[in-house]
């Protein structure tokens, strides 16, 4: 197994370098902590020179037997101890370890004397960025080279510098790190001066993390000078800057050392999207080791390729860390992150409460700036070949964001000029927000689209989004929660510069869809119609004025487009689409023969005009709706193609069917025009019968519910002969006014 050269001592170069930390670092403020030096707490031992306890007990003795002068007391005791060999032995004996002790306390007390008075010293303590940086300096250089007592693990080889390529290389085991044993002193020199290292054994490992805890680190440098130790220091933190070291996990709580910038994203605002697309963009996740798997596409996380099905993404608090290097500045800063996933709500399935948590190893907050604005910048960029789509839930609130493909404007099949006017228009009014402001105008513009179904209005507006690189905010009236007030809000909640679609705009109104147009009014014996559009209760909870108020509202008027779309534009109250509310407004017809043509050319294209198509906006758009998905037709000519569209739009009667239809049609024959030919006979047949049979379906529906207004009528008009309303069959007469 290899051994990763930076953390394997025995098999590193002998002998110290000078630091390399140096090089090109101007202008560097990642870890901008300031240095402090205290003086460490040592207290002095007042050793004396000699032992004076023998001596003194000696003394005592002689005192004690001779009981006369000190000097008469000593010779009588050396006469004593000459004439008793044994007694000479043992003063022999006492008398040399008196010295040998002496002696050996004498040199303690230089030793010590000498190192307060000739050695700086520093202690560094774990879980502090002055530690960490010593340290990376120490083991980069190898310093404990001489030692011979080694700590050797590979618990957190993951979390150590360069460890992701230095577990790239090995077989997916762990390397081996080697630090120095507790309490073993190692030398190095470092520019010209002697060090000495101690690593202190009061470190735990964390009961979590494996990480060392409360441990310390001091070295001792020989020499009276406080520079070399400043010196030293700040090369050790210039070397952590430089050698871009995976820094250490933080906890925001437990680091009040205002070294970091914390920053918080909360799922539901924009900048929440900004921050998950940079972090999907730039595979900062990827060195997670804890995963959770999921298969819903639009979750954080990758796969191998944007087709995956199985999605992998960082588990909640594995803190990953990224680099991130500012445009502005080329300046690097490592940035932690915690990603947690927001909850399902039951209701709306769409998640919230989510958030992303960032700490940078700055206090520089333009570099917070500059990563926000990366986001932003990358999210635009993705949103080049998507369009971003914001959608409600049911509690009236922005929560669930879909992205779509982006479809060239060459696919949306309109009569002549009518896309480019509508793009130009909307392009214009973009550009035009201070002639708006100096004209004193109110800066929106409100579009109408309206018209059958299935003619290309969405598409319209789909397509629009893409060519001006705007954002999609997606309002049906039609849905639950949406009220007067939500809606308020919802339009408060949106930036300047978006597409604001409204959609079923006619739900607001009492509406009339499941009338026949030229439906017979049944009359009461006045001869009024009963039971007409206008006392049918509109399918929204949302009223005219309150639509009214906020198409007018202050927050309306940021550059925003608003669009609107109805299949009832004659259900829609004149207020609501004059000048100024809907300044354009738009019909969509049936598609006519031209259009049908164009269909068809676009479902079979012709070699060269399939590759101009494929490279208008990429691979996303050759996805849309099965418009340019097929292969180019080499099978046939340019000639042969033109008379097979324009004989397919003779078979098919003009403004008589949407190009959805059509297009559901010729999705049968993918990838067989001379099918799509010969079938198309067959297909109107069927799309006749359908017809008549919903005619018969609504004329039975006409029948039925003209016999329950007659039947409540003569119930209204003699109440007293008549039996109660059938509540059961959800017929009620109330003031007059019937509701079904
Ligand atoms: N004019 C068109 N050009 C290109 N494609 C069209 C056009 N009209 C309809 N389509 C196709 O038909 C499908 C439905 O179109 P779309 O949703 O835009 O219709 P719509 O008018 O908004 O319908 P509705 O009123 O029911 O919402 C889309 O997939 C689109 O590709």
């Amino acid at each position: 197994m290899a051994v990763p050269q930076a953390s394997n001592p025995l098999s590193a170069p002998r002998g110290i370098e000078s630091p390399r930390g140096t090089r090109g670092t101007a202008g560097h403020e990642r870890l901008s902590v300031h240095l402090y030096f205290t003086p460490a707490i040592s207290p002095l031992h007042p050793y004396p020179m000699f032992g004076p306890a023998p001596l003194f007990v000696l003394t005592a003795l002689l005192f004690a037997f001779y009981g006369a002068t000190p000097l008469a007391a000593v010779a009588s005791f050396v006469r004593t101890v000459s004439a008793n060999p044994q007694a000479a032995e043992l003063f022999r004996f006492i008398f040399l370890g008196t010295i040998v002790e002496g002696g050996r306390q004498l040199g303690e007390t230089v030793r010590k004397f000498g190192s307060s008075f000739f050695v700086v010293k520093a202690e560094f303590g774990t879980r502090d960025f002055a530690y960490d940086w010593v340290l990376n300096y120490l083991e980069h250089h190898r310093v404990w080279n001489e030692s011979s007592s080694f700590k050797v693990v590979a618990r957190n080889a993951a979390t150590r510098p360069n460890a992701s390529s230095a577990l790239g290389k090995t077989d997916g085991h762990p390397d081996a790190i080697y630090e120095p044993a507790p309490l073993t002193g190692s030398w190095f020199r470092w520019k010209g001066h002697y060090i000495s290292i101690h690593k202190n054994v009061a470190g735990f490992a964390h009961y979590d993390t494996g990480e060392e805890v409360g441990g310390t680190l001091s070295i001792s440098i020989w020499s009276r000078n406080r520079q070399i130790l400043d010196d030293f220091v700040r090369a050790a933190r210039q070397f952590y800057i430089d050698s871009k070291v995976l820094p250490r996990k933080v906890e925001r709580e437990k680091e009040p050392s205002g070294a970091l910038t914390t920053a918080t994203f909360s799922q539901g605002d924009l900048s929440h999207d900004w921050m998950l697309a940079y972090l999907r963009s730039t595979n900062a996740l990827r060195d997670t080791m804890d995963f959770t798997i999921s298969t819903k596409q639009s979750d954080l996380g990758w796969g191998n390729g944007h087709k995956d099905t199985v999605r992998y993404m960082p588990a909640h608090d594995t803190k990953q860390r990224f680099l991130f290097t500012s445009e502005r500045s080329g300046r690097g800063t490592w940035v932690q992150v915690v990603v947690t996933p927001g909850q399902r709500n039951w209701n709306s399935q769409t998640p919230t409460g989510g958030s992303i948590e960032l700490i940078l190893h700055s206090s520089d907050k333009t570099v917070l700036a500059d990563l926000i604005d990366t986001a932003h910048k990358k999210y635009l960029e993705n949103g080049v070949s998507t369009v971003t789509v914001h959608l409600t839930d049911n509690r009236g609130e922005w929560a669930k964001t879909i992205t779509k493909s982006r479809r060239a404007l060459s696919t949306l099949i309109l009569p002549t000029d009518i896309k480019e006017t509508i793009v130009a228009d909307a392009r214009q009014f973009l550009e035009s927000e201070e002639w708006y402001n100096q004209a004193g105008i109110p800066h929106r513009r409100g579009y109408l689209l309206y018209g059958e179904p299935g003619t290309g209005k969405s598409t319209t507006i789909h397509i629009l989004a893409g060519e001006l690189g705007l954002e999609i905010y997606f309002i049906s009236l039609a849905s639950p929660g949406v009220d007067d007030y939500s809606l308020a809000k919802l339009i408060s909640d949106t930036p300047s510069r978006c597409i604001l679609l409204i959609e079923d705009i006619d739900c607001a109104f009492p509406s009339r869809d499941d009338e026949d147009e030229d439906e017979e009014p049944v009359l009461d014996k006045d001869g009024k119609p009963i039971g007409n559009r206008s006392q049918t209760p509109p399918r929204s909870a949302v009223t005219l004025s309150g639509l009214l108020n906020v198409l007018d509202s202050v927050s309306s008027e940021e550059g925003r487009l608003t669009f609107a779309t109805t299949n009832h534009i004659e259900n829609l109250d004149s207020a609501l689409i004059r000048a100024g509310r809907m300044d354009v407004k738009i019909q969509y017809k049936f598609a006519d023969s031209v259009q049908i043509e164009q269909v068809f050319k676009r479902f079979y294209p012709l070699e060269e005009h399939a590759n101009t198509v494929g490279s208008e906006v990429g691979d996303g758009e050759k996805q849309a709706d099965g418009l340019v998905a097929s292969p180019a037709y080499s099978i046939y000519s340019t000639a042969e193609a033109n008379t097979y569209a324009a004989e397919f739009a003779r078979a098919i009667p003009s403004g008589a069917f949407s190009i959805a239809q059509i297009q559901g049609y010729l999705l049968t024959k993918k990838r067989d025009p001379a099918g799509a030919m010969e079938g198309v006979k067959q297909w109107l047949k069927s799309q006749e019968e359908e017809k008549h049979a919903m005619m018969e379906l609504k004329q039975k529906r006409k029948a039925e519910r003209a016999r329950k207004l007659k039947l409540a009528m003569e119930r209204a008009e003699t109440p007293a002969k008549q039996p109660a309303p059938n509540v059961a069959s959800g017929v009620v007469a109330v003031n007059g006014k019937i509701n079904d």
